[in-house]
């Protein structure tokens, strides 16, 4: 378990980059934080492995308070986290096969242990057949999972990620994340992804924080947070990734806010979990509330396994009934709200 308490940094020209920082990782997570450009990302994944001491808190790992420890200490126990970075930072010198092979040589480890080690690792990463080749001679994406095999060829029990998939593109940022969800499993290492990019945290985040100001805004599960977002910046990322506004096929249809006329009709979206709810909510509105009802657009989206449904409909009906049916969506288990209105004649 990591368990941050109270992190403060204050860099020398007094400029505070974190504040008051609290966060409890668990062992064997993938853990998310997402933040803006200079929102204290990196400073805090700096404080995680102590290149960046904090200026006051605890980090404790593993029952073990980082900040506490002499230097001899802390690089002990520092081999006990891995870091990938953003642009690989590989020895452009060393064959892919060295690259893995240096924290090993850092520690010690004996040749024959090395090799096997090495061997199991690029296999796990899908580069055997890559091991002699130098890192000019690979793509962004093999760079990357050479940068991996580097950060857990010594069993960590933590992975820091920073910012890895940025560089990528969108296709090698799939089979990256892939890796590490399989990484994650396989070898069982807690995974601190820092990222700006919210199909990260989407595609493989259990939990995430959002970081702003150095101060952590909001912090819970990914499908919890997704689907109910307090702030405006969790609100702004989640819109890159999912729809919230009025989709664009529906632009044409002149939506707006106030009902201007007697027959307007009113333009409402349902979203819901998949599994929420048994009930035929739109035979509903027809039988029992007696709307006439269109479907106007549909779409479904996933976090990891969870299925989110989304459903613009436009109703019809005498104003009791729309009353009563809008009355009857509040109480279920749905999200549902009045977009606008549009004429009769649209
Ligand atoms: N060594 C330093 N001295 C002074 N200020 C610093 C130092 N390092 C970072 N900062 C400042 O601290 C703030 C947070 O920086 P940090 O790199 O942690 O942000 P970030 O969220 O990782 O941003 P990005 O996504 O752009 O890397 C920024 O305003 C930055 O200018």
């Amino acid at each position: 378990m990591i368990e941050l308490k109270h992190i403060t940094k204050v860099y020398d020209n007094n400029y505070r980059a974190l504040d008051d920082i609290n966060l409890t990782i668990r062992d064997g997570e993938i853990f998310g934080i997402i933040g803006q450009s200079g929102a204290g990302k990196s400073t805090l994944v700096r404080c995680i492995n102590m290149l960046e001491p904090p200026s006051s808190g605890e980090v404790i790992i593993n029952g073990k308070d980082m900040t506490k420890l002499s230097s001899s200490e802390l690089r002990k126990e520092r081999k006990n986290i891995g870091m990938i970075f953003q642009h690989f930072n590989l020895l452009s010198n060393r064959t892919v096969a060295q690259n893995v092979a240096f924290p090993l040589e850092l520690a010690n480890v004996p040749k024959a242990e090395q090799k096997k080690r090495i061997d199991d690792i690029l296999e796990l990463v899908g580069l055997t057949s890559y091991k002699d080749k130098y890192p000019s001679q690979l793509s962004g994406g093999q760079k990357q999972r050479v940068g991996i095999a580097r950060a857990v060829v010594s069993n960590p029990s933590v992975l820091l990620s920073d910012e890895a998939t940025s560089a990528l593109d969108p296709e090698t940022v799939k089979s990256i994340l892939e890796l590490l969800k399989d990484i994650n499993k396989k070898l069982n290492i807690t995974i601190i992804m820092i990222a700006h990019q919210m199909e990260v945290i989407k595609e493989i985040c259990e939990r995430v924080a959002v970081i702003e100001h150095g101060k952590i805004i909001e912090q819970g599960s990914t499908v919890d947070l997704f689907t109910n977002p307090q702030t405006e910046t969790l609100k702004k990322f989640i819109g890159t990734v999912m729809s919230t506004e009025v989709p664009e096929q529906l632009s044409h249809m002149n939506i707006h806010k106030d009902k201007e006329k007697e027959d307007d009709q009113t333009i409402i979206s349902l979203s819901f979990r998949g599994d929420v709810t048994n009930e035929p909510i739109i035979a509903n509105l027809i039988r029992k509330y007696n709307l006439d009802v269109s479907i106007l657009y549909g779409s479904i989206d996933y976090i990891q396994d969870v299925s989110f449904g989304r459903l613009i409909i436009m109703i019809d009906g005498h104003e009791d009934d729309m009353i009563n049916a809008l009355s009857h969506l509040k109480s279920l288990p749905i999200t549902s709200e009045v977009l606008g209105y549009v004429s009769s004649n649209h």
